[in-house]
């Protein structure tokens, strides 16, 4: 039977989760009657784990936790962040400063339910918020608009990192500040069962770095655990 009201904590890797569960407080975790599974890596391993993991256990939400590319000077090295929307990249047609994502070809990636209990997905997927031990927004969720890039690829030099970062939307507040390549699979198949999705990433690297000596994956994921540790 499954449990309607557990909080499904997801996680890419083994590795990431290891680190993880180094810096959270265990015993605090499972009085909040959290599960924590492996998502797989990329956008597809991760949609489909995601969409097995929430019909096995119906989880009231789903939390996405890793490491992730920073994109702005907003994402530093070390840092970590919620996101109130993903977007992804990749799908589409051409490549490059030739790419035209889906949705801009007037295409849905999934046209929704006829009974539009399914909204529609086009190339961005909201996220629900965070909120705080009494039930409240937190402070910082208010104050940022953060939007996430899930790529299939991640972006090999500078020019890739600075054309992905390039793809905010008109405003400053709607900035895209880091890459991926789980959270739009992930926020996928949450939409299609309607489960609320919540993405936290710690930024263990300046997008384009291919460099790993300077990754700092250990700092980012206890920025993670902090930020998690915030929840109700
Ligand atoms: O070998 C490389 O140059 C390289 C560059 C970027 C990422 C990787 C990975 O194998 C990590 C992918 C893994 O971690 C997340 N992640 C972390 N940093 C990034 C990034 O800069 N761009 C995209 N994804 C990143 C991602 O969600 C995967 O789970 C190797």
């Amino acid at each position: 039977m499954a449990d309607v009201n557990t909080t499904l904590l997801l996680i890419p890797t083994s590795g990431e989760r290891s680190e993880l569960l180094n810096h959270l407080d265990l015993s605090a975790v499972s009085m909040k009657g959290w599960t924590c599974e492996l998502c797989g890596f990329g956008l597809v391993a991760s949609a489909a784990a995601t969409m097995r993991a929430i019909q096995s256990q119906q989880p009231a939400r789903v939390i996405l936790a890793g490491i992730a590319g920073g994109l702005s000077d907003a994402a530093s090295v070390g840092s970590a962040h919620w996101f109130d929307q993903v977007i992804c990249d990749g799908i589409g047609v051409g490549e490059g400063e030739q790419f035209a994502s889906a949705e801009s070809l007037g295409w849905q990636q999934w046209p929704g339910t006829d009974e539009a209990l399914v909204p529609a997905v086009g190339d961005r997927i909201d996220l629900s918020r965070p909120k705080n031990l009494s039930g409240e927004d937190l402070p910082e969720a208010r104050s940022e608009a953060n939007t996430l890039i899930s790529v299939c690829a991640a972006s090999s030099d500078g020019v890739m990192a600075s054309r992905r970062g390039s793809l905010a939307s008109t405003n400053d507040h709607d900035g895209v500040i880091a890459e991926d390549m789980e959270a739009f699979g992930v926020a996928m198949a949450c939409r299609m069962t309607s489960t609320p999705c919540m993405v936290v990433r710690g930024i263990s690297n300046a997008a384009g770095d291919r460099d790993h000596s300077r990754w700092q994956i250990t700092a980012s994921l206890r920025s993670v655990a902090d930020r998690l540790m915030q929840l109700n």
